[in-house]
């Protein structure tokens, strides 16, 4: 089930996935004759986020299985045929409507791998082929990939906080942007660092192991807390983990402890403690002497409340003495941070001729934001131990053929200029996906880029991922790629006198 798609939530199809404007534009091209030219277009972000130093990218199977399922249902043309315009016209016409009865999804995707660390200004994913197809999946492809990257980098950051021994698990549901924001937030926080979802359905999608303990509730049902513990243990008396904090943390423990000895004495061990409310540093301190003191030194203690990155190190330095951490509201709704402000540019169009490319821009007030034209290819320059040391952004349609050493020019800053070593080692991040809109190789499942983006991020030097002001990991456009684009930025930007 690795993998599964969220489409099958609200109904079969997810053509209808999207903004009006590129059913509109769509029909614009299909009637000008332009929907088969050739186009590419980049899906990224500008700026990390969490104000932090990089973000794991994640969505792409997930955008894979929408792209090769996409096709327009009988009921989508109804609809699609229902919609009218201001004077009450059509404002899709039936022959329009037969051309997408028929469509389906045939350009080539290039794309960089989920779970792979990567930077501002980085295409995540390439889209190249027909205009109208190309620019159609426009917001599905955004609203996957956002998500999935923003709470994969998310669940990365508490991860790191945790460190590698720590368990950590998402419990966010209850709290998530609704169901289909749940089911996803789950899949993304398996994939950057979670060890486990507490949500049932992301299990049963995307086979996820799913965990959980008891609420207070359980405990509030029974006349003692002893009573609560003893009968979960009935239930459960390989898997249980009491809640203690309902009435007296700290007797609470005691009462688990008793319960936990009871449990030896029938062959069955605890399995930890939950930490729900108070001083999480001082308590599970606390916690662990007791247990410890009882013979129980297993037995693990679970804190959740409100937890994030940020809290865990804090704790952590306190020498709480969690090893599993339970993360819900702060991990699936990406508390501090929204959304991600991913885009998807339109970069080249094929000339009219179909036998060069013309390359194409967006013009912003602020340069950051300007556009990068061309077929744009991440290159990751490594150094010792394979750590990444700078990215190049490059036109792999360029004119002329790479030099034997770029130089990297920060896009923002045009004075800060790195040579690349000749011969320094590099991969590329981005890899045929699909061809003509079919998958060249299956993807990796779920468990496997979870397992790279750990590697990935521990991969980074401290200095990026620390959360306070982050060293800016350097990205920078190939240096004939660079003077390219402030060519056209010259030759579209109007001359105006003063
Ligand atoms: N040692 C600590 N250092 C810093 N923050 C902590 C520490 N222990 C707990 N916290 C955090 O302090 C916040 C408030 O804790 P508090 O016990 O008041 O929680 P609460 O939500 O009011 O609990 P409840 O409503 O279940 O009693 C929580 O976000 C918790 O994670
Ligand atoms: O705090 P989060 O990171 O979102 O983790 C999930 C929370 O959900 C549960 O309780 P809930 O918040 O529903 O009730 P409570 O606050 O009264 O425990 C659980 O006990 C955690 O506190
Ligand atoms: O299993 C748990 O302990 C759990 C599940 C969801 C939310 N809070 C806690
Ligand atoms: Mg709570």
């Amino acid at each position: 089930m690795n993998n599964a798609p969220l489409s099958g939530l609200y109904q079969p199809s997810l053509a209808l996935l999207t903004d009006l404007y590129q059913l509109t534009m769509a029909y614009g091209y299909w009637k000008q004759g332009l929907h088969e030219r050739e186009a590419v277009f980049h899906l990224y972000f500008r700026k990390a986020p969490f104000n932090g130093g990089y973000a794991v990218a994640a969505g792409l199977a997930l955008a894979v299985d929408y792209l090769e399922t996409l096709h327009f249902s009988e009921d989508d043309i109804s609809y699609l045929a229902s919609l009218t315009g201001s004077k009450g016209g059509r404002l899709f016409p039936d022959d329009f409507l037969d051309y997408l009865r028929d469509l389906k999804f045939t350009c080539d995707v290039d794309a960089v791998a989920e779970g792979t660390v990567v930077f501002g200004n980085e295409p995540l994913v390439r889209v190249q082929g027909p205009l109208l197809q190309a620019q159609l999946v426009e917001t599905a492809l955004l609203t996957l990939v956002n998500f999935q990257t923003l709470i994969a980098t998310k669940a990365a950051r508490v991860r790191d906080a945790a460190g590698p021994d720590d368990a950590v698990l998402e419990f966010g549901l209850r709290r998530a942007q609704g169901p289909d924001g749940g089911l996803g937030a789950s899949r993304a926080a398996y994939l950057g660092g979670a060890d486990a979802t507490s949500n049932v359905l992301a299990g049963q999608r995307f086979g996820i192991p799913v965990r959980g303990t008891h609420a207070h509730s359980w405990v509030m049902t029974f006349e003692h807390e002893l009573d609560a513990f003893r009968a979960y243990a009935d239930a459960f008396p390989d898997d249980s983990v009491f809640l203690v904090d309902t009435y007296d943390t700290l007797d609470g423990v005691r009462h688990a402890i008793a319960v936990a000895l009871e449990m030896r004495k029938t062959g069955h061990e605890l399995g930890g403690i939950r930490l729900d409310s108070g001083d999480l540093a001082y308590l599970s301190k606390e916690a662990r002497k007791l247990l410890d003191a009882a013979g129980l030194p297993a037995v693990r203690i679970v804190a959740s409340n409100d937890l994030e990155e940020n809290l865990i190190t804090s704790l952590k330095q306190q020498g709480a003495r969690i090893d599993t951490w339970g993360v819900g509201t702060q991990l699936v709704t990406a508390y501090n941070q929204a959304a991600l402000g991913g885009v998807y540019k339109l970069a080249a169009l094929r000339t009219a001729d179909g036998q060069g490319w013309d390359f194409t821009i967006k013009l912003s007030e602020q340069q950051a934001k300007t556009s990068i034209p061309g077929i744009l290819q991440v290159r990751r320059y490594l150094g010792e131990a394979s750590q990444p040391r700078a990215d190049m952004i490059y036109n792999v349609a360029a004119a002329s053929p790479l030099p034997p050493a770029p130089v990297l020019i920060d896009p923002s800053d045009s004075t800060r200029r790195r040579p690349v070593h000749p011969g320094a080692p590099y991969r590329d991040l981005l890899a045929p996906v699909l061809r003509q809109g079919r998958l060249v190789q299956p993807l990796p499942t779920l468990a496997e880029s979870r397992a790279f983006a750990r590697q990935e991020v521990a991969g980074l030097d401290p200095s990026i991922r620390r959360y306070l002001n982050p060293h800016v990991y350097p990205v920078g456009l190939e240096q004939a790629l660079y003077e390219f684009r402030t060519q056209l930025m010259l030759e579209k930007r109007p001359v105006r006198p003063a």
